[in-house]
């Protein structure tokens, strides 16, 4: 039995995450922390994984401090960068934290891995590549850290920038670079997570298009990092590594 914590147990994602947990084989939920909770050995309760859907601005904080009770971690908190991916390694590495692992990924449903890998593939073979991120009005960051995956998966697929003759923007309209690629947030009441990636080339276009509807769709990502964590070593980034991606 793999005992699971919850931190961020009272919000959208983690009261998902607490009943995915519960009605998965193998699984036992034995705590739930929220805002205001302290983390620690006591208040996670024996718990073997500890899975952070809070919010970008403590989930850096509440990593470490997991480590530091000696869990490992599933993250799917958005707000990552490099430098902070590198803090987490470098916390890893002390020996008082042996043993510990920890993944972050910016989406668990497989459409959204899977759209990914497939923008990175078509990048090369296109001139022009533009993302659009839809959401749910709710959502506190933009753009969306699944938007953000993308656009560093093409840029490091294709040398080329899209051609844009745009001289004037005053309002931003053309949306905001990232590694160069252009990707534009969309929030609308009634989404709950989507992106499209979209790729000309003369007289074509190729649309590749990803929907979670409910956030079901993140439970079976979820529920495997969960399982497969305790068998990895050091930081994990995304989902592809234990789907073979
Ligand atoms: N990787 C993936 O597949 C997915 C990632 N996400 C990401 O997950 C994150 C959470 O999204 P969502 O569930 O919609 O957001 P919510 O705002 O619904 O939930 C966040 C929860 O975290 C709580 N919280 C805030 N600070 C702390 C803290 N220091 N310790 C513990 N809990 C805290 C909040 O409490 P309070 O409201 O009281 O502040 C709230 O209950 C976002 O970054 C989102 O982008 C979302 C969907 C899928
Ligand atoms: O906030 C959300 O809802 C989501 N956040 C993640 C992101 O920013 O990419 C994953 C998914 O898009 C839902």
């Amino acid at each position: 039995m793999i005992r699971v914590a919850v931190v961020g147990a009272a919000g959208r994602m983690g009261s998902t995450v607490c009943q995915a947990v519960e009605e998965a084989d193998g699984l036992e939920l034995v705590a739930r922390l929220d805002a205001g909770d302290t983390i620690s050995a006591e208040t996670l309760g024996g718990a073997d994984v500890a899975v952070d859907f809070t919010v970008p601005t403590v989930t850096e904080a509440n990593v470490r401090a997991l480590i530091d009770a000696g869990v490992d971690v599933v993250v799917g908190t958005t707000g990552w960068d490099e430098e902070s991916y590198a803090r987490v390694r470098e916390h890893l590495a002390r020996p008082e934290a042996a043993g510990r692992s920890v993944l972050i990924a910016p989406n668990f449903a497989l459409s959204a891995v899977l759209a990914m890998r497939f923008a990175a593939l078509a990048a090369p073979y296109f001139e022009s590549v533009e993302i659009i991120e839809l959401h749910h009005p709710n959502k506190v960051d933009a753009p969306s850290g699944t938007a953000v995956a993308t656009a560093q998966a093409i840029a490091a697929a294709r040398a080329a920038a899209s051609p844009d003759a745009t001289e004037s923007d005053p309002l931003g309209a053309r949306g905001g670079l990232v590694d160069g690629v252009r990707v534009h947030a969309v929030r609308l009441r009634g989404l709950t997570a989507h992106e499209e990636v979209l790729l000309g080339n003369p007289g074509e276009q190729l649309t590749l298009r990803t929907d979670s509807f409910d956030r079901s769709s993140f439970m079976p990502g979820v529920v495997l990092a969960v399982r497969e964590i305790g068998s990895r070593e050091g930081l994990t980034i995304g989902l592809g590594p234990l789907i073979n991606l």
